[in-house]
């Protein structure tokens, strides 16, 4: 179980406002963020990741408290055991798509499951180049192919597949659902696409106002 009850500052484009959150998620649900632009979907992401510090609240993942402000506990984000994807896609620029994705690889693993994403993102052309040459689409798909390769019991993935084309877009949902079911993680993606939400999450978490609300599609 996944328990959020925090409260966190936020800008809003109306003004001040306040973050609200209160969800309890159970294991392996693969959970849509959804919610207008500026609602706060990145910044519960971010404070789930231990990026954001929120104002007061705790979060706890199973039974280990990863933030308290009380306790004053705020694990970083390297002690969370999560893999997260944001925006930026923090790749190396120095390293090759190859050595992004075996990089992010747990040690003493074989490199079986990198190399089959590799072939999943449809990058083995690419393995070489350096990241600095990449389309955005195809950066995109090796952030997210370095994410998954973490095998992480919790994924934190933001508008993962904003920029890649239809075609694409909709196999690599199908190979998130596959990923998630097989890894038994509890994932959290960002979306604005309507179809992407309703195919693949089990609950949908909706923020308005500042408050968040779980929906069980699944
Ligand atoms: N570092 C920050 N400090 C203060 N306010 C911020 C910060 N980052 C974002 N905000 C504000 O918090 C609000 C929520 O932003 P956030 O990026 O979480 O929204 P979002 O729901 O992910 O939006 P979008 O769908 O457009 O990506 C916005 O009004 C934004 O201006």
């Amino acid at each position: 179980m996944i328990e959020i009850d925090i409260k966190h500052h936020i800008q809003t484009s109306e003004g001040k406002s306040i973050l609200d959150i209160k969800a309890k998620i159970p294991e392996n649900q693969l959970v849509c963020i959804s919610g207008k632009s500026g609602a706060g979907k990145t910044t519960l992401l971010r404070i789930l990741a231990g990026l954001t510090k929120p104002m007061f609240g705790q979060i706890k993942f199973g039974d280990i408290i990863v933030f308290d402000s009380t306790e004053k506990i705020n694990l970083s984000p390297q002690k969370r055991n999560i893999g997260f994807m944001f925006q930026d896609y923090a790749l190396f620029p120095n390293l090759n798509v190859e050595e992004n994705i075996f990089f992010a690889q747990p040690l003493n693993k074989e490199g079986e499951w990198a190399g089959k994403l590799i072939k999943i993102f449809d990058l083995e052309g690419l393995k070489k180049q350096k990241i600095e040459k990449l389309s955005g689409g195809q950066k995109q798909r090796v952030a997210l192919a370095r994410v998954l390769v973490q095998k992480a019991p919790i994924l934190l993935l933001d508008e993962p597949l904003s920029a890649i084309d239809r075609e694409m877009r909709i196999e690599l949902q199908d190979e998130i659902i596959k990923s998630h079911h097989l890894l038994h993680s509890t994932t959290f993606v960002v979306s604005h696409d309507e179809d992407e939400i309703n195919k693949m999450a089990s609950c949908i978490l909706y923020i308005k106002n500042g408050k968040a609300e779980l929906v069980y599609i699944k």
